[in-house]
């Protein structure tokens, strides 16, 4: 029989198949790194099925559809598994198809095929969650683990016995009495969602390698040398299958579902979302009632498994190549995908945060369109080396917002370069500094920066900094979306009109009924009301003005010592960092963050408006003596205090420069005793130490002006 052309092209597209799958096998299954997602990898593996298939000839006893994995490295020990592990058939959804049928045509195959060899209609079903893990075997030897083993090639695996140890939930002995003297349970290690979120979030901190997919988490744990390491990685264990020597699954029960329910009685972890399905309606059911809840699962599935339940139907049924023809995976969308990226962006919040966000070619990940992928912060571009132009694996699991995994480096087009953050603020122009010693960047345009304006004027109408009564969250939302106030200061420029035409175009945009309407007048006493505490808030103090600029770590009582130090608010906003820093309350960070707050020009601007809309406070002389007060004094608060909390007593002592401390000693200078104070003011007494009450204590403070 002479080759047609055709045939010559599907053998060389099955060859070439065959050394690509081979490739990524290696990198998947030997280093535990693979460079694409299983989704690729899965749609090769069918292309070359299919071809095989058609052409049955082609087959070569080297093929990936004929083996079920890769060995592993031969660090560990091999295992040969007396029952072979197996792989499972793959079905996938048609989603271009509604009737489910055709949608879950391979389903329906499946089971039609059982339904004919075994001559039963609707046949019972084990129906389990498919945890995307790693697949192990335990031996249990006279109720005791004796050994357990990776999957390796199926037939031989590698001994991790001391890493599964560490595994708190995999029983080293079994509870009950009735379990046969020698056992293997097989299932999946695997490593919770939150887990693996942990510990990357911890490696992005520390700069140390995250790990791509909990997964992959679960199968580089799995293989570290030194058992210590594996203990360190939160792992966890389910088991779904039990095999016994000399095919005596039977013995155990009759079912595969029975079979589960002993494990669970032996102390095995079984997925609580175990469960029996009846027929392809019953399989379909189950599909979309586990897909529902899936985001909240709290470990990655990749699919749900189906298994004939009764063993002897198993054995009538038996195997293809590489997997039993009485179970099939049946997969969701995939939560990782090959995408790439077209732009990097960067995002101010709400607070001045910069957020690289990495734009994609809109790509379908577990079910949703994604087209902008957080990068978090720039250390992690810079670890992951992620540029415009790159081919990236973005993943989505859960609730979990999309996120890069990894760059496809293999496939980097010519003539990219390395990101960088830029030095300027994308929404003001402001400068980007970075946070000294962490990897958080900032917009230093505090109050002119359009991204943080919401931020900017709820803190400063707040009731301890300007103190504007009824200018609330809702109106602020509605200024700025509006475009009613680029800043601060234009809060000074509106007048009634302006606040009820703002509020009128609020109402249109919602599509609400506004008061004024139902009561067929214009309602403008709120904003009459709202103009006039706005015009009180005028006339502040330096203190809650300094506090009300927003700046950086600049809280009341900092505010509050700046104020008393300098005076003046000229003198602050110029003062070199030296001096700064001899201000009690002030340390290095906050000097520094005061200097570039008023070092940045936009920020000068926004005061300078303020100052113009009638802003106005009294200055004084500066007062530099106050920290000595109480300094060398030790104060113990007990009882309970009327005017003021015990932290804000506590606060406003220290900040006199007393040590505030928890007990009675010869060493207490004084103590303060509300009512109800009981054994440190008996031993106060007994002491006699100098005692004072709540009165005595805010005279004082007012006396040195830290009322
Ligand atoms: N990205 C790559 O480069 C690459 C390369 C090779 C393989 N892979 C991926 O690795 C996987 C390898 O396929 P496979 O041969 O292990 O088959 P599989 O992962 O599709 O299915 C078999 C496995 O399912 C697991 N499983 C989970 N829950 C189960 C349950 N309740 N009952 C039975 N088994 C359960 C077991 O670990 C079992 O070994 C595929 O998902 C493939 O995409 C990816
Ligand atoms: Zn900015």
């Amino acid at each position: 029989m002479s080759r047609t052309p055709d045939i010559d092209r599907a053998a060389s597209r099955a060859a070439e198949l065959r050394a690509v799958l081979a490739e990524h096998n290696y990198n998947y299954h030997v280093l535990d790194a693979p460079t694409i997602p299983d989704a690729e990898y899965d749609a090769l593996l069918r292309e070359l099925s299919a071809i095989e298939a058609e052409h049955p000839d082609l087959v070569t006893s080297d093929s990936p559809t004929q083996r079920v994995g890769a060995a592993g490295t031969t660090d560990f020990s091999p295992v040969r598994h007396e029952v072979p592990m197996l792989s499972l058939n793959n079905a996938f959804d048609d989603v271009e198809k509604t009737d489910d049928r055709e949608r879950f045509a391979e389903i329906a195959d499946f089971v039609r095929r059982i339904e004919t060899k075994l001559g039963i209609e609707n046949p019972e079903f084990s129906v389990e969650p498919k945890l995307d893990g790693l697949a192990i075997s335990l031996r249990y030897e006279g109720g005791i683990f004796v050994r357990g083993a990776t999957r390796g090639d199926g037939v031989t695996g590698e001994d991790v016995t001391a890493n599964l140890r560490t595994i708190k939930v995999i029983p080293l002995t079994l509870r009950g009495k009735d379990w046969p003297a020698v056992l293997e349970v097989r299932g999946e290690v695997y490593m919770p969602r939150a887990a693996f979120e942990a510990y990357n979030e911890k490696a992005r901190e520390t700069g140390e390698k995250t790990l791509a997919n909990p997964r992959n988490g679960a199968a580089g744990s799995l293989r570290q040398r030194d058992p210590g390491a594996t203990a360190k990685r939160p792992l966890a264990f389910y088991a779904y299958a039990v095999y016994l020597p000399d095919d005596l699954d039977a013995t155990i029960a009759p079912r595969h579902s029975e079979a589960l329910a002993r494990l669970r009685d032996w102390g095995f972890p079984v997925s609580p979302e175990v469960d029996t399905a009846q027929g392809f309606d019953g399989l379909v059911a189950y599909y979309r009632r586990i897909g529902a809840r899936r985001d909240a699962l709290p470990y990655d599935i990749d699919g749900v498994v189906y298994k004939l339940d009764r063993y002897d139907g198993q054995k009538v049924m038996g195997f293809v190549s590489r997997a039993p023809r009485w179970a099939v995976a049946h997969k969701y969308p995939a939560q990782e995908q090959t995408t790439q990226i077209v732009g990097i962006d960067v995002n101010i919040g709400r607070t001045g945060a910069a957020t690289p966000l990495a734009r994609v070619q809109p790509v379908q990940v577990a079910g949703v369109v994604v087209s902008n992928v957080t990068l978090h912060n720039a250390d992690q571009i810079a670890r992951l080396d992620a540029r415009v132009g790159d081919y990236v694996i973005v993943r989505r699991a859960g609730d979990v917002i999309p996120e890069i995994v990894r760059v496809v480096v293999e496939r980097r087009p010519e003539g990219t370069v390395e990101w960088r953050m830029p030095t300027e603020c994308p929404v003001c122009g402001s400068a980007l500094v970075r946070v000294e010693g962490m990897a958080v960047w900032r917009c230093s345009g505090g109050l002119a920066c359009g991204a943080q304006r919401k931020e900017a004027i709820f803190h400063f109408a707040s009731r301890r900094a300007m103190d504007i009564e009824g200018l609330g969250d809702r109106l602020i939302e509605d200024l700025v979306d509006l475009d009613y106030v680029k800043t601060i200061a234009d809060v000074y420029k509106l007048d009634v009109d302006d606040w009820v035409e703002m509020k009128r175009r609020a109402d249109e945009r919602d599509g609400t009924v506004p008061e004024t309407v139902k009561q067929g007048k214009v309602a403008t006493k709120w904003a009459e009301n709202l103009v006039a505490s706005i015009d009180k808030s005028r006339a502040t103090t330096l203190e809650r003005f300094l506090y009300a600029l927003g700046i950086r770590d600049v809280g009341e009582s900092t505010a509050k010592a700046l104020a008393r130090w300098f005076g003046g608010f000229d003198a602050i906003a110029n003062a070199p960092l030296e001096e700064l820093k001899q201000v009690p309350d002030v340390g290095p960070v906050v000097a520094g963050r005061i200097v570039e707050f008023f070092a940045e020009p936009h920020n000068r601007d926004v005061i300078d408006a303020l100052r113009a809309a009638g802003v106005v406070w009294a200055e004084h002389e500066p007062q530099r003596t106050v920290q000595g007060h109480l300094a060398g004094k030790t104060v113990v608060l007990t009882g309970t205090l009327e005017q003021m909390s015990r932290d804000e007593a506590k606060d406003k002592l220290e900040a006199l420069g007393a040590k505030v401390s928890g007990s009675v000693s010869k060493k207490t200078s004084f103590v303060v005793a509300g009512p109800g104070a009981g054994s440190k003011l008996e031993k106060a007494t007994e002491l006699g130490i100098e005692v004072w009450d709540e009165a005595k204590l805010i005279a004082y403070l007012d006396e040195v002006g830290q009322g």
